[in-house]
């Protein structure tokens, strides 16, 4: 349906427009293989077999996450396997590698894709940047996309929770006629509460700059900013966490998601309604060109380029986990952690 946003009138498909009961009729023919199984992987393929679709998971041996596929009740030789089976057996090939190993494993799910099968990513980057992955994909398939608007540990999560994170859509390539119905059913089977059409360009750009923005990025280094100025003023480090994250999080943020950030302002004291008045605008005008400072690196590529160099080291798990080290070791998150032990519902 169109819906305005605003005054913007934008295409949305929501679960009461494409039931479920549809989605298993038009996928009722086919094998979906989830390709890896990191955070996208469980949450989909675990959300797809809930919804009685006909999932396989495909995974290395001998790792972490084959166990962990296991001990989720996937079963080796009947619904898990190596990746190279999974992808013969797929009809749809869930392509949910990390974004620098689908570059790795590019020419073997390649071989696979016979025509008519459909292949479908959760992030535009393979495509966009097709002249950097080398993921072109052959002209008789479908390349279809949905990507979840969150961690897959929240897509997991709301989805038992009977609640629904929204994702994006799109479609770039439509060798059956077919990739329309597919790529829907597929976005309301892996539990998305509604759909948003997108392109793949538009998805990764918009994508990586709201992970290394407000999503992450800018919230953390704003964290840091104010944590450090309490600190450096004499405030302990319980009162500058309070102050800093755990009223946001705990008391302000579910409010505003509830009712959004304008009736967040009506409703706290006019105290706090004449500053916040006063500063969002400084605070906007003062992070405004980091924010273009950063959309710019991402439109040039250079942020998927950087990606693509540090992730495909052999060593990137290591290099990535002593810099999650630093920040988990900072005393502000080290606050944060005493502070959440504090909270009653975790006595
Ligand atoms: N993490 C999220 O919540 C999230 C949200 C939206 C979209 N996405 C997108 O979904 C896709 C999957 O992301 P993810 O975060 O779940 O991935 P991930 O980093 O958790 O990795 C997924 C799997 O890839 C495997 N892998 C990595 N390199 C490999 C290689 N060279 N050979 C074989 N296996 C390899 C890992 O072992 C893991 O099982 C990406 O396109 C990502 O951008 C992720
Ligand atoms: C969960 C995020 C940040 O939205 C996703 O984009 C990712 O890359 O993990
Ligand atoms: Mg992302
Ligand atoms: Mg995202």
């Amino acid at each position: 349906m169109k819906l305005k946003f605003g005054s913007v009138e934008e295409n949305v498909v929501t679960r009461e427009e494409f039931p479920l009961e549809k989605a298993r009729e038009v996928l009722k023919d086919e094998v979906i293989a989830v390709i890896g199984y990191g955070v996208q992987g469980p949450g989909q393929a675990l959300n797809l077999k809930d919804n009685g679709f006909n999932v396989i998971v495909g995974q290395r041996k001998n790792s972490k996450t084959w166990d962990k596929a296991v001990a989720d009740g996937w079963v080796p030789g009947e619904t898990l396997f190596e990746i190279e089976e999974a992808c013969q057996r797929g009809t749809i090939i869930q392509f949910l590698l990390s974004d620098a190993g689908q570059i790795a494993l590019w020419p073997t799910v390649k071989k696979y894709l016979t025509p008519g099968k459909a292949l479908y990513f959760s992030h535009g980057f393979g495509i966009t940047y097709k002249e950097k992955t080398g993921i072109i994909p052959p002209p008789d398939v479908d390349v279809i996309l949905v990507a979840p608007k969150g961690s897959g540990t929240s897509l997991r999560r709301m989805f038992v929770e009977g609640r629904g994170l929204n994702s994006s859509y799109a479609i770039y390539q439509d060798a059956t006629g077919r990739a329309k119905d597919r790529v829907i059913a597929l976005g309301i089977g892996v539990g998305s509460g509604y759909l948003f059409e997108t392109d793949f360009y538009r998805e990764v750009t918009s994508d990586l700059t709201g992970e290394r923005g407000t999503l992450m990025g800018a919230i953390q280094g704003i964290f840091a900013a104010q944590y450090e100025v309490l600190r450096e003023n004499g405030h302990s480090p319980s009162e500058a966490f309070n102050e800093t994250v755990e009223e946001l999080t705990q008391s302000l943020m579910p409010l505003v998601a509830e009712n959004g950030m304008d009736w967040m302002y009506a409703n706290c004291s006019t105290t706090a309604q004449r500053g916040a008045l006063d500063w969002w605008k400084p605070f906007r005008d003062a992070t405004k060109p980091v924010f273009e400072k950063l959309y710019n690196s991402v439109k040039s590529g250079q942020e998927a380029q950087k990606s693509i160099d540090s992730n495909s080291r052999p060593d990137y798990r290591e290099k990535l986990e002593a810099e999650l080290k630093e920040l988990r070791e900072s005393e502000m998150w080290q606050a944060g952690a005493t502070v959440r032990k504090l909270r009653p519902e975790n006595n």
